[in-house]
Formats: C-alpha cells, structure tokens, sequence
C-alpha cells in the first residue's frame, strides 16, 4: 500500500511537471502544426484519418514485437500492412481522405503508417518502389497492364537492383538480361555467387514480382543496367516458380527486421521482351536497340525515393526529439545549486544544446525537403515535355538532402536517446527502434558518402563552368567568382548576413577544392586520382553546401510563413539556432574563407547561449506542436501525461521472464551449476 501512495505521489509530480512546461508556450500551437502540416484543413484531415484506424483494434499489438519470433513478427507486421490495404479498399471515406488509388502510398508512408507497421513494413518496397518503377520507367500500355493490379495489391512487387557483390557501383551489376529475338524473351541469368541480388525490401516472401535492374544485352553488345519486370511467385499457391530462380530471406539486421529483405538468383531465366520496362529504351523484336534520351533516365526511380527519403529522416527525428524533450521535462536529476531541489534535466544548458538545435532541425529538413519536392514535381514534368535540362540539378539537390537529413536524423536520434540516460536503452522508449529504422536510410538509397560525391561532381563541373563565364541553375549561382570583399562586420549579423556567410564559406571551400583537384591534374595525376586524393575535401563542400541549402530554405520559409507574430517569432528563434549552432560548430570553414571573424565567432557563442535560454520554455510545445499521437510515438517515457515511471515499471511486468518466479531455464542450467559442488 505504501508502494503505491509513494507511486502516485510521483505520477502527480511527473504529470505537474509536463503540465507547468505546458503553461509556458509563447504560441499558438496549431499555427505550428498547421505549417507543418500544409495548412489547418490538413491537420483535421490527418487527425481524422489517425482516428479511424488507431481505434480499430486490428492494429493493436498482443505483445511487444520484441518478445516474438522472426516469423511471428514478420507475420505480425504483414497482418497489419494487409489490413492497412483492405481497410483502404472497402472504405469510401478514408479513400476521400487520402486520395483514390496513390493514398494507400501516402497513407503507408505516414507517421501513422511507419509507426503501425513497428520494425519495417514488408509492403513498403512495393509502394515506395515497384510502383513508382512502373510509373516512371514503363510505357502507357506496361502501366495499364501492371499498375491497377499492383495499386489493389492483387500483385506485390519489389525493387531488386542491390547484388551480393555491388550496390553503390551499378554499372557494375553482374545479372545479364540477354535478347533472344527467336523466342522474343530475355534471358536472366546470375553468372557468379556476387551476381546474386541481396537486400530488396519484401524480396524474401512477400512479393510475387519484382523489377529486377539487369544488364541488357542485345545483338552481342551490352546496353548497361535496364528495368525488367519478372514475376517471381506463382500468382494462386506464392510458389516460388519451378528451377530458373530461387528467392529468400538474407537473416537478421540491425533493424528493419519485418521487411524481409531477400536474396534472388536466376538460372537462364525467361521472360517476354515486354517485360523490359520501356518508356526510355527500347529493344525491338528484331533486337535492335532504341537508345533513352539521357542514360541516367534508368536510375529516375532513385531520385523519387531519394526525396521520399527526407520526408521519413522528418518524421522520425520528430517522434525521437519528442520522446527525449517530454522525458527531459519530467526527469529530474543531481543538484544545480548544493542543497535545492533537484532540478528538470532541461535545465542544464548541455541538455538543452542537446535537444534545441534537433527540434530547429526537425524544421530545416521540412522546409528543404518541401522545396526539393516542389523541385522533382516541375523537373519531372519538364521531362515529360522532353526538357532535361534540369535533371543534374535535381539529382544532386536529391542526393545532397537525402544524405544531410537521414544523417541529421540518425545522428539526432542517437543524441536523443543518449539524452534520456539509461532508460533511453530500453526498448520501451522506442529509441532503438527509431534509432536502426532512421540509420538504415544513410546506407540505403545510394550510401551517403557515394552521394556527396555525387553533389561535389556536380558542383566543381558549376565551378567550372562559371570560371568559363557560363550562367549557372540558381540553386548553384553563388559559385559564380566575385570579387573579394570584407567580412560581415558584427554588428551585421541578421539572418540573411549569416545565410550569405555560408555562401563565401561554400564558395570558398569549392574554389579550394577545384584548385587542388587542378594541381593533381597539372602535377600528371589522371583526373580520378586527382578526384581521389581530394575526395575528403570534396565531400566536405558537398555537405556544407547542402547545409547552406536549408538554411536557406529555412529563413524563407519562416518568412513566407502565414502565422501570427507570436509563431513567427519561435520559428525565427528556431531559425535562428540553427543558423548559429551550425556556423559555430565549423567555425574553421567560415573563419578559414573570411566570411566571418573571430569577433563574430564570440558575437554568436554568446548568442547561442541566449537563444537556449530564450527556447528553453517552449521546448514542450514546440514537440507538442508535432501533435504525435501517444500510439504513433509509441514511447513509456515520451507519452503525452508525462506519467514515465509507471508505465516503465507496467511495461517490465509484461517481459516474458516476469511470468514466472523461476524460470524454466533455471533448472536446466543454472541449478545444476549452482549445486554442482554440494
Ligand atoms: C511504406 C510506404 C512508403 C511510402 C514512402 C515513405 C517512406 C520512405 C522510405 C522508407 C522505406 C524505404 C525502404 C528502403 C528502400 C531502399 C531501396 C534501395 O536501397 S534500392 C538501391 C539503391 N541503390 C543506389 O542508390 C545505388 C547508388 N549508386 C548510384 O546511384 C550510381 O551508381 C551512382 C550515381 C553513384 C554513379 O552512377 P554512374 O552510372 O557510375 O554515374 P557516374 O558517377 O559516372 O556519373 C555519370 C553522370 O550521371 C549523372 N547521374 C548519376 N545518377 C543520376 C541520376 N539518378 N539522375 C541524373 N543523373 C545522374 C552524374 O551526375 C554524372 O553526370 P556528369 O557529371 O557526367 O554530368
Ligand atoms: C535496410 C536496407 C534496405 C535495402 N533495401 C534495398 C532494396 O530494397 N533494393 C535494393 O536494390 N537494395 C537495397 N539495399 C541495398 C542498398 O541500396 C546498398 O546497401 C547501398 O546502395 C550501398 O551499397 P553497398 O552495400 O554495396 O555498399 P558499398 O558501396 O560496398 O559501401 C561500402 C563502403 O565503401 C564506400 N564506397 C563505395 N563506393 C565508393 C566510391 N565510389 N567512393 C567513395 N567511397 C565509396 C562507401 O562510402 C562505404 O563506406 C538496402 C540496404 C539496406 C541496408
């Protein structure tokens, strides 16, 4: 009885706690949410649809997935993807809500959707990439074959591109898909062990077909890597077809562990030269070879995903910063002053650079990721009028910000769980299971480093090409050379000064590096060695341009902003933040290039300490604001009430081991080591 007057006793301190942060807020809330939503009707819309399916009790977990076996846990995940679908088939409302057809993807790649489906949803390469392969890589007629079946799920497909022996170097895939004009099929073969695909999300059961990135050739000559759509299980019995390939599972990971991610092999396998997805290229029935406009055409659905990527790091470094802000609100630990009161962590300055800077983030990446979505929906259109001018803009653009989000939000979610202490190691906090879904993404989708390589490539050849006197795209126009001028002077150091500062630094770094590059060249190095021996340097532009890039959109976006003054005045600290916190954690790029001095250095750590301090009371709205449904954070020390301790201590009582006061194994093992000397 003690036990549970002193429990409650700390219940009420816990929920006082949250509820005094709450008082706090500076803003209006919704505004918040509403930006962050795209708008109020939005939020109703995602609220009401967070409504009709956590309240159906088919999406409830009967255990934690953590106690399950590997097949019951895949078993479990695919019970709800499927039902997530059939909900969505046979219901006119939700359909209304999310849209007809392409909101099953919206509503998969929600926060609502990532969180019901916990450690990977086996469906998600379907949606994320078989569909949008065959939207974007096949003919009007190939679409109208695949796509409905595949929208209603009567088919599963997945993208199988990755092999055992290469995924960041595509040219050198190993599976061959030879032309054979007598029977009019391709012919799929593995030639070696490394030729075997490797990683494809649901390749291991779940799909029925794939589109397979394979090496084409035809009339004995080979065309590099094409999409082929080859059915994989028998469409009655999910079989796996007789003899020609042979699919499976690749075994446990980090993370993601219900995607079953599988291996394939083909041994000559056939299928019809109609299955060669061909919006781009062409391989007629005689074998003649239509070439595509621009051969990166084929690599189209990467860039999709890529985007997608910067959505998702979004949406997981929120639930990770609102799990660690709530928790350091109701935690209290040590002494700040000898003999008081032990005080919220969130009153250490250390706790608040910790979390701060990642809650700012959390709007960075949103305002990036928006424009750089904005970007793909006109390029792509372009495209479909046969302008690819800007393709390499919006390669790069994808890349550079589907490797600083996922590696801001697998970093930011790592410091979040540090910053909740031990109980951040519990699985109950959900932090690891955020932690391996969110890091997985700065691996897949083109490894990160391969990918600012990708950015650094497109801006020395900008470079280059303004040295020459060429105008460049806008997103890379301040690499055009100006003449040198003085730092911002201290007293200049508004938000659009430091925006600027990040320009010289980038430009500076750039021309640095075009520099070395050219004095390997001119010393007798071939170009790639040159390209080489300064990678280090040029990955480095890559990531501060790409830095430069949010804080630009960033500042515009918080000024474009239709909020009240109250809003745009948290939003503008945030901004703020972030812009100080990343000039003064590489002060050498800005000091090195003149943008800014060492008295502006001092000017904004002083003001980084002021700018915690001005957050620091609106740290629990702002993660509030989120409006993180308790279901979708899915986190004993996150939840809404603040009410940690008991849910943690009702959560332990669940453990499979606390079912018997002695288990089973203590006999079998430890009694007879125990008493072995008796
Ligand atoms: C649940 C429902 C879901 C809803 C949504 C929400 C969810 C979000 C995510 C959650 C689930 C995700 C599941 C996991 C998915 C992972 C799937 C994969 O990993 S799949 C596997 C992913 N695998 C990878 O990502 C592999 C990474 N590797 C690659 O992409 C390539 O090998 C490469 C790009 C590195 C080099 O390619 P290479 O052929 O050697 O080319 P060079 O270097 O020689 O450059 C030549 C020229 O080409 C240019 N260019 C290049 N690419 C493009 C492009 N796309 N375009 C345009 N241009 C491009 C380049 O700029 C250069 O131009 P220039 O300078 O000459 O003018
Ligand atoms: C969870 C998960 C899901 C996945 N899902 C899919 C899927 O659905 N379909 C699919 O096809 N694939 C999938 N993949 C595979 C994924 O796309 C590849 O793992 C990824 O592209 C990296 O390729 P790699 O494994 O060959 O790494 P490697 O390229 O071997 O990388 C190893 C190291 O070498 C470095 N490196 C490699 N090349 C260069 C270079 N040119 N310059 C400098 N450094 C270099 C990298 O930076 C890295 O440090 C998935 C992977 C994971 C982890």
């Amino acid at each position: 009885m003690a036990r549970v007057v002193e429990a409650s006793a700390v219940a009420r301190r816990c929920v006082a706690d949250i509820t005094a942060e709450r008082a706090k807020c500076s803003f209006p809330q919704h505004e918040v949410t509403a930006v962050l939503d795209g708008g109020e009707d939005k939020t109703q819309q995602r609220r009401k649809i967070e409504e009709l399916f956590l309240s159906d009790p088919e999406f409830l977990d009967a255990v934690r997935p953590e106690y399950l076996s590997h097949e019951d846990r895949y078993a479990n995940e695919l019970r709800k993807a499927c039902h997530m679908i059939g909900k969505f088939n046979n219901d006119e409302e939700i359909q209304q809500l999310v849209g007809q057809m392409e909101g099953i993807r919206t509503l998969m790649g929600s926060g609502l959707g990532v969180a019901l489906t916990k450690d990977g949803n086996p469906l998600a390469l379907h949606f994320v990439m078989f569909l949008p392969a065959i939207m974007g890589q096949g003919t009007v007629e190939q679409q109208g074959e695949w796509m409905g079946r595949a929208w209603t799920g009567e088919i599963i497909g997945t993208y199988a591109q990755t092999e055992l022996g290469h995924g960041t170097f595509l040219r050198g895939l190993e599976t061959t898909a030879t032309y054979d004009p007598a029977s009019q099929e391709f012919v799929l073969h593995s030639p070696t062990i490394t030729a075997t695909k490797w990683w494809p999300g649901g390749l291991g059961k779940t799909a029925s077909h794939a589109v397979v990135m394979a090496q084409l050739y035809t009339q004995g000559q080979c065309h590099g890597p094409h999409p082929f759509i080859v059915q994989l299980r028998h469409q009655d019995t999910h079989c796996s077809l007789p003899g020609e390939s042979h699919a499976g599972e690749i075994g446990p990971r980090l993370g993601m562990n219900t995607n079953d991610n599988g291996f394939l092999r083909f041994t000559h396998h056939r299928i019809p030269r109609t299955h060669l997805l061909m919006k781009h290229s062409q391989v007629l029935e005689d074998g003649t070879y239509i070439k595509p406009h621009n051969n990166k055409l084929a690599y189209g659905t990467m860039v999709f995903v890529r985007v997608a990527i910067c959505f998702d790091a979004y949406r997981q470094l929120q639930r990770a910063v609102t799990i660690a802000t709530r928790y350091s609100a109701v935690r209290r630990q040590s002494e700040l002053v000898p003999g008081q009161p032990e005080p919220q962590i969130l009153e250490y300055q250390t706790q608040q650079y910790k979390l701060l800077p990642l809650i700012a983030t959390v709007f960075g990446i949103h305002f990036s990721a928006r424009s750089v979505w904005d970007t793909y929906n006109e390029v792509t259109g372009s495209m479909q009028e046969g302008n690819l001018d800007r393709l390499p803009e919006l390669h790069a653009l994808s890349c550079g910000l589907k490797a600083l989000s996922s590696s801001d939000a697998a970093g930011g979610v790592e410091t979040c769980r540090l910053a909740c202490g031990g109980h951040g190691y519990l699985a109950s906090s959900n932090l690891p299971r955020i932690y391996t879904t969110t890091t997985a993404a700065i691996t897949y989708e083109g490894e990160n480093t391969v990918l600012w390589l990708q950015v650094a490539r497109y801006l020395i050849k900008s470079y280059r090409e303004a040295c020459k006197g060429h105008t460049l795209r806008q997103s890379v126009s301040y690499l055009t050379p100006q003449p040198a001028s003085s730092s911002a002077s201290p007293s200049n150091l508004s938000n659009h000064a430091l925006v600027k500062a990040f320009r010289r630094a980038v430009s500076h770094l750039v021309a640095e590096a075009a520099a070395r590059l050219q004095k390997g060249c001119d010393a007798g190095m071939i170009f790639e060695h040159a390209w080489n021996s300064c990678s280090v340097q040029l990955a480095r532009c890559a990531q501060v341009h790409t830095r430069y890039f949010t804080c630009e959109k960033f500042l515009s976006g918080v000024e474009r902003a239709e909020v009240s003054e109250a809003t745009r005045g948290v939003l503008t600290r945030l901004c703020r933040l972030y812009l100080v916190f990343h000039i003064t954690n590489n002060q050498g790029d800005f000091l090195r290039s003149g943008a800014l001095s060492p008295q502006d250095m001092s000017a904004l750590e002083g003001e980084l300490a002021a700018l915690l301090a001005a957050l620091r009371p609106d740290a629990v709205p702002l993660v509030d604001a989120f409006d993180i449904h308790d279901r979708i954070l899915d986190s004993t020390l996150g939840c809404w009430d603040g009410n940690v301790y008991h849910r943690m201590v009702e959560e332990a009582e669940k453990s499979p081991l606390n079912q018997k006061d002695v288990p089973d194994a203590y006999h079998k093992y430890l009694r007879p080591l125990m008493k072995a000397n008796l």
